[in-house]
């Protein structure tokens, strides 16, 4: 079996384009283009890059966007002040500050300072818990472009068994809860304390693996016809062209692919989709303001 490639690369630009048209609209009744600001503390190169993506992104769809990037000897108080500045601008629509942070910063206490309707990224602990409501808010973004994904090749995930591997506050968590709850998937969370973990892979309809170590998933750890989701990017040494690095998923491409109905390719996988994600909650931030109810 050779397996259809999932292009979040591809998708993403069809959401721009829906995004954009939205924005023109807005435009078209002069109102304002939704605004993202986006926090980056100090130098690291991987985050610049993912940061610039979605600046280019805003570019694209006619958003404004401002970036605010801070020493990494900003204090957590300095921080939390910039966070509250940006919470009562009633110009900023959606706020992100970059991840991970500096030792001495609190990710959590940072990320729960942002107001829950402009949280685009879907951090807060609020947004988090209305995971599980009727009326849940902005979704966080990967787990939430992960779900568009599949959705758009039509993979079924009603009834099907969804192997989790990896269990972060920010992807693995999220997503086993949204696949679970709005999905109806049954549900396996794999982490690092897993004994045997290919006991729980093979047994996946759908794999999603988000654990930041390099080809983890190999092909015998699948079974045949499973839809694979490689969230993980690692940045791998080498001297071998410009960059300086090559980019390594958490799955073995070319052994899984071989037994793969599905997979997403890295890059151009879960990575624009988590951008195009980030830009749909900024629309939908932008245009409900403070009572938002998302329908999933
Ligand atoms: N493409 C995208 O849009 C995004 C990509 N990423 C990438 O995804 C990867 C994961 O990110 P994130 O969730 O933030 O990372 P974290 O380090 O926060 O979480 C990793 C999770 O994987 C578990 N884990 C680690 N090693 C193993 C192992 N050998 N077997 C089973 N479980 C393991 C950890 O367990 P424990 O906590 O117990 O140590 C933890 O639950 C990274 O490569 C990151 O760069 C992240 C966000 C978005
Ligand atoms: N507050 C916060 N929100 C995040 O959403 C967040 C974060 N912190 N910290 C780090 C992770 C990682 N992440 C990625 C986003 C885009 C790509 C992306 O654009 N990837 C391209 C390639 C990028 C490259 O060339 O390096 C691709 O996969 O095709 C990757 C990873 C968001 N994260
Ligand atoms: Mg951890």
């Amino acid at each position: 079996m050779s397996a259809t490639i999932l292009d979040g690369r591809k998708v993403s630009r069809e959401i721009e384009e829906e995004i954009k048209s939205e924005v023109d609209a807005l435009k078209a009744k002069n109102k304002k283009a939704p605004h993202l600001a986006a926090i980056l503390v100090g130098d690291d190169g991987a985050s610049q890059t993912y940061v610039n993506n979605k600046i280019k992104a805003c570019k694209r769809v006619g958003f404004e966007y401002t970036l605010l990037n801070f020493p990494t000897t900003i204090s957590e108080s300095k921080l939390m002040t910039e966070i509250e500045r940006i919470n009562a601008d009633e110009d900023i629509d959606g706020l992100i500050v970059q991840l991970p942070l500096p030792d001495h910063i609190s990710a959590s206490k940072v990320t729960d300072r942002i107001l829950p309707h402009k949280d685009v990224d879907g951090f807060t602990n609020e947004n988090y818990g209305r995971i599980t409501s009727k009326h849940p808010g902005l979704l966080p973004a990967t787990p939430f472009g992960i779900v568009e994904l599949l959705k758009r090749y039509k993979v079924d995930i009603k009834g099907k068994h969804c192997v989790m591997v990896g269990n972060s506050r920010t992807v693995g968590a999220p997503m086993s809860s949204i696949m679970a709850y709005h999905e109806n998937a049954t549900v396996t969370v794999c982490h690092i304390h897993t004994v045997d973990l290919a006991h729980y892979t093979k047994q996946a309809d759908i794999l999603i693996v988000a654990t930041g170590k390099p080809a983890l998933i190999t092909g015998d750890m699948v079974k045949e016809g499973v839809a694979v989701v490689d969230v993980g990017i690692t940045r791998i040494p080498t001297e071998d062209n410009e960059r300086g690095y090559i980019l390594s998923g958490d799955v073995n491409f070319e052994e899984v692919e071989k037994k793969a109905s599905f997979i997403t390719p890295v890059p151009g996988g879960v990575g624009p989709m988590t951008i195009a994600s980030l830009l749909m909650n900024t629309l939908k931030a932008a245009t409900t303001k403070s009572t938002i109810t998302t329908e999933i």
